[in-house]
């Protein structure tokens, strides 16, 4: 890894590489040993993951060492975010993760669980809201009484070049989210328009949260987020960056950049 650096307020750390390569040897390593620390304690990993170019990343993940060393049969899957089409079709989410990460991992099939695909886009975000809450009361999932949320071991975002993260996109309605863990949007400004995703109040209760940016085309958003109004000056609205938004309230935050994502960030030191 070219650099690291840890925000003196925050638990949140930055983790620069100077190539996309360098980033998905240091990321899969870091999902593993988080992994190993917490079936090591409370003998299960619950991970709650985004789509697109996340899944080619994690993809080493299927290869040695850690198809071997990984106890996959106590990970717990989640989506963090799903788009509103059936799940073989090729913008879906769980598509893309069955194809390039699941069927490649001895992850128990009961273990998995995935949106309803065979109801509307409300029904479907209702449900998979049940589903999580079945498995807090069932203890497969911890819970953060303050916030009344479910406290996943792994909540893994990619950011949008426009600063969304799972399906929250820049000023909307579900930013405000307060009280449902799980909502769903029919005018998504990137296609398709029908999306469910996990709220902030649950990614913020997590107990890590790592958020990917690659690409030039990502920079100013990796800005924006990381280091406008931090002092919460300037008249920064925080809603015109959902990246930004994401600050766990005792969990720990790390970004996960290559050299060219983190360009307009200040010059490492
Ligand atoms: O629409 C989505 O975008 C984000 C980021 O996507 P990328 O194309 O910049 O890799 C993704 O993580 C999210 O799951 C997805 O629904």
């Amino acid at each position: 890894m070219a650099a690291s650096s840890n925000h003196p307020k925050m638990k949140r750390e930055l983790r620069i590489s100077d190539s996309v390569d360098e980033l998905t040897t240091d990321l899969v390593e870091y999902i593993a040993q988080l992994s190993e620390n917490s079936v090591k304690e409370k003998g299960r990993f619950t991970i709650a993951l985004s789509g697109r170019s996340l899944i080619d990343l994690i993809g080493k993940l299927c290869e040695a060492p850690y198809i071997r060393t990984v106890d996959w049969r106590n990970w717990y899957f989640f989506w963090a975010d799903e788009r509103g089409v059936a799940k073989d079709h090729v913008d879906s989410n769980y598509k893309l993760t069955k194809d390039g990460f699941l069927s490649r991992v001895p992850v128990p099939s009961k273990h998995i669980t995935s949106i309803n695909d065979s109801i509307s886009i409300g029904e479907a975000a209702l449900r998979y809201e049940f589903d999580i809450r079945q498995l807090v009361k069932a203890h497969k999932i911890d819970v953060d009484v303050d916030a009344d949320c479910p406290k996943f071991d792994l909540v893994l975002l990619e950011m949008g070049a426009d600063g969304h993260v799972a399906s929250l996109f820049p000023n909307k309605e579900a930013l405000q989210e307060k009280t449902n863990w799980v909502v769903y949007l029919i005018d998504s400004p990137e296609h398709p328009p029908e999306r469910i995703t996990l709220t902030l109040p649950v990614i913020n209760s997590a107990y890590n949260v790592l958020i990917v940016a690659t690409g030039e085309d990502k920079a100013d958003a990796v800005h924006q987020a990381v280091a406008v109004g931090e002092d919460g000056g300037d008249g920064f609205d925080v809603t015109s960056s959902p990246a930004h938004m994401v600050n766990p309230s005792d969990g720990k935050l790390v970004w996960f950049l290559d050299a060219t994502a983190a360009s307009k960030l200040c010059p490492r030191g």
